[in-house]
């Protein structure tokens, strides 16, 4: 036996000397395993919603993020079906990930201690390039009522809401939607790439509807500067590599600030709508330097338009690219057009009490492609669920949408299929669960443009049904894939564009008006459908 040993250590000793370099690194990777296995569990609280460990103390959840992008927490709650909520340790900080919809609702209900406001103000500095005066004034009072964010959608609240400021608002976009089409029924038609085509038109529209005459928006080198910018925001707010690796998207940004101060200088703010004046007066009244008000017009840019577009990308797609969604969605709304003197009109409220199928569809693209990973951060130590799972002061709690969307239990067996009759009542059978829908995030933060983004998205659908056939060039329909997806949105991208045509239909040419008399808002999450 003691011959054996002598051996073995003789070979480790003649490896050693050989490979000096090997073995020194093999050495340093084991004694950097032991020392970060020991702070995790050193660290680690038992009292914490469950460790989920990788092979690697704190790199593994990184590698995951990286391997499986928006689809990681789902790949987590498969293969730990039973946990309500979990723990994951990253490097400088530990993520509470809720996939009990009754423990996200707790954590709503205790906005004061599980706060939103440190996420926008991250972003202001970050991803907007804030002052620090300006950040010091975000910063001030978050998670009282003298929070800057808090007071913030409180101002802007009204505009949003049902009433004739959102009337107006809707109803300009939908003018500016109107006229494209006309010209390309003028046009006898027209081939265009299909998101490229969405992403301006909803754009012009949006931004016309909320800026006014002034919208900065309206010049070509503006529209390109977010074109450039837009793509670097996540990278910017999780603020890991240097600055000088994004220095053309940096210069954009600073580009699209210069046309806002503009806009702000000269006061063509008090012509746009009644929600961007009171965003501007709110930023005013609080002290925002001018410089940084103009900056954070490019944070109120990217809440109008990065996940409008996309969702009306995938409804317009999910809608023409199956003839059973398009010959129930057209004969709903044919039903709802009325027409006098050549005059055909769309009215808003019977799209929406009437169209039931449509309202349907627009639910299961949320359902199938939102991605809106909800982050608060604690404030303080809190137990949640009873006293069971304690949540360190400073720890991120996020609730992603997608692990929602994808629980078989409220959803059913064919979770994995888009279903677009999915949301319809149907007479006798259970409704899901409506606070496992996460499409607009939920409790204090709901966002607050949904009807205005709803109305849009469902009337533009509704025109392009009764004026136009999309076809594909290619003669079939392929859903682009969406791993390129950022997740600084709420709604995947897709990762190619598809080149389609717009052909007129029969009746296309007459004159199309969008009516709001008796118009409310839809009821689609589980805020709106309680009143
Ligand atoms: C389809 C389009 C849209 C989608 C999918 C969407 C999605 C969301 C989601 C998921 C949140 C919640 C974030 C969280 O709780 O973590 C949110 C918040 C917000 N959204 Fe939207 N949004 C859309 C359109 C809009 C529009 C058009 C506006 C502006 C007019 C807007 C303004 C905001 C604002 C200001 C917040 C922050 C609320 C707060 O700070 O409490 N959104 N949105």
């Amino acid at each position: 036996m003691e011959s054996v040993l002598s051996t073995f250590h003789n070979l480790i000793f003649q490896f050693s000397q050989s490979h000096p370099n090997l073995v020194a690194a093999i050495g340093t990777a084991a004694v950097t395993y032991g020392f970060l296995w020991a702070l995790l569990h050193s660290t680690q609280d038992a009292r914490e919603p469950p460790l989920l460990l990788g092979a690697i103390p704190f790199i593994s959840p990184v590698i995951g993020m990286v391997k499986w992008s928006m689809d990681f927490y789902v790949q987590l709650k498969d293969e730990n079906p039973n946990s309500s909520i979990y723990t994951l340790r990253l490097p400088g900080f530990r993520l509470y990930i809720v996939n009990s919809t009754a423990l996200i609702l707790e954590v709503q209900r205790k906005w004061r201690t599980f706060v939103f406001s440190p996420v926008p103000a991250r972003a202001s500095e970050y991803a907007m390039g804030g002052s620090k005066e300006a950040m010091d004034i975000i910063r001030a009072g978050m998670s009282t009522d003298a929070d800057f964010m808090h007071g913030f959608n409180k101002a802007i609240h009204p505009a949003l809401s049902s009433g004739p400021a959102l009337e107006n608002l809707t109803g300009r976009a939908l003018e500016v939607i109107a006229e494209s089409l006309d010209d390309m029924v003028k046009q006898g038609g027209k081939e265009v790439k299909m998101f490229d085509w969405i992403r301006h038109d909803l754009l012009m529209a949006t931004t016309d509807s909320v800026y006014g005459r002034g919208n900065p928006l309206r010049d070509p080198q503006n529209e390109k500067a977010w074109q450039k910018f837009h793509p670097s925001i996540m990278f910017l707010l999780l603020n890991v590599l240097p600055q000088w690796v994004f220095r053309d998207a940096i210069k954009a940004r600073g580009v699209l600030a210069k046309a806002f101060l503009h806009y702000h200088a000269e006061g063509q703010y008090k012509e746009g709508s009644v929600y961007i004046r009171r965003w501007t007066e709110y930023c005013v009244s609080h002290g925002i330097p001018v410089d940084d008000i103009a900056k954070f017009h490019n944070a109120g840019l990217f809440a109008l338009i990065a996940n409008t577009i996309p969702t009306a990308f995938w409804m317009i797609f999910r809608v023409f690219s199956d003839p059973s969604v398009v010959s129930d969605c057209r004969d709903e709304i044919s039903r709802s057009v009325e027409e006098r003197d050549g005059v055909c009109t769309i009215n808003v409220g019977r799209i929406k009490a009437d169209c039931p199928t449509l309202v349907s569809t627009f639910q299961e693209v949320f359902r199938v492609h939102g991605l809106a990973n909800s982050v608060r951060v604690a404030t303080e130590d809190h137990y949640l669920d009873n006293g069971k799972y304690l949540i360190k002061k400073g720890g991120l709690v996020m609730m992603p949408a997608r692990v929602q969307h994808h629980l078989r239990d409220v959803w059913g067996n064919n979770v994995d299929e888009f279903d677009h009759r999915r949301f319809i009542n149907k007479e006798g059978d259970p409704q899901p669960n409506a606070a496992a829908f996460r499409g607009f995030g939920g409790g204090t933060t709901l966002c607050p443009g949904r009807h205005f983004a709803t109305t849009e998205i469902l009337v533009l659908t509704a025109m392009l049904l009764l004026r136009f056939d999309l076809v594909p060039l290619s003669g079939r329909w392929v859903l682009p894939s969406t791993k390129n997806s950022s997740q600084a949105e709420a709604m995947e991208q897709p990762d190619y564009d598809i080149d389609i045509q717009l052909r007129p239909r029969s009746g296309a040419e007459k004159k199309w008006r969008v009516s709001f008399a008796g118009a409310g808002d839809t009821a689609l999450v589980a805020e709106d459908l309680r009143g």
